[in-house]
């Protein structure tokens, strides 16, 4: 089996900027340069822990036990493509997320800070499908703030694992506290589950919402008003 660097790997239609492809056409590792990027992303997850060719192996034997054929020309590339996919789809694993948090802005402002409708795409870790929606995060600052990009890129990285919404939501949320000494964090998921809607019971639409309240907006009754009413108001 093919040992390819994982730096050197292309993926098209990708968000991350060193998974990009120019074309999108050739997912042959073989025909890309092994050179790195130009301009390599500083805030990019890395994913060299990924073992790409156990993947490989691993997909082959899915495809030899369901019956198919590995070897037939439409599935030749399919190991590889997999493992590519579960190398951008967990490349959170081994990172830390908190580190978009670090810089900071000195600033008196002490009222609510949300940002809505941040999309992510995670992995359910019980059928390893994904579940997709928008991530609300909201904070009340203690004399610093964060740049709003920062936490969108937050929910993008802890969204890069497999796990459950409940526990997506309260990582963002305690990072959020911790980081930025915040004295009130909201963080609120809504997501659909691929084993919910295209296996199992199969219920297309189901959303499941879940929301992890720190500080003030756990304790105090009118602000955990005020901000949900934020979350949930019609722009
Ligand atoms: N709480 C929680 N459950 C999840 C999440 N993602 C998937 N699940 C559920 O995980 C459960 C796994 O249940 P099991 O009975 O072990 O697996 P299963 O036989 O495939 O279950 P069904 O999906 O009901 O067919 C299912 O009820 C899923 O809906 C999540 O993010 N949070
Ligand atoms: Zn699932």
């Amino acid at each position: 089996m093919q040992n390819v660097d994982p730096r050197s790997y292309k993926e098209p239609s990708c968000n991350l900027p060193f998974l990009q492809s120019d074309s999108g056409a050739n997912c042959n590792a073989a025909s890309i340069s092994p050179e790195p990027p130009l301009f390599p992303d500083r805030n990019a997850p890395s994913r060299d822990h990924v073992d790409l060719p156990r993947i490989e192996q691993a997909v082959r034997i899915i495809l030899d036990a369901v019956g198919e054929d590995p070897d037939r020309e439409g599935l030749l590339e399919t190991p590889a493509r997999v493992a590519r996919m579960y190398a951008e789809m967990f490349a959170g694993l081994k990172s830390d997320p908190g580190r978009h948090l670090a810089k900071v802005f000195t600033e008196e402002y002490d009222e609510i800070v949300l940002v809505r409708d941040i999309s992510f795409c995670s992995m359910c870790e019980h059928h390893l499908l994904p579940f997709t929606g928008r991530a609300h995060i909201a904070y009340l600052p203690s004399g610093k703030v964060v740049g709003l990009s920062k936490l969108a890129r937050v929910v993008e990285e802890v969204a890069r694992r497999p796990q459950v919404q409940e526990r997506m939501t309260q990582t963002i949320a305690d990072l959020v506290e911790e980081r930025l000494s915040a004295t009130g964090v909201a963080v609120v998921c809504e997501a659909t589950h691929s084993c919910m809607t295209m296996r199992g019971v199969r219920k297309p639409g189901s959303l499941c919402l879940t929301s992890a309240m720190r500080g003030a907006f756990r304790d105090d009754p009118k602000s955990r008003a005020e901000v949900l009413g934020l979350i949930n108001r019609e722009v």
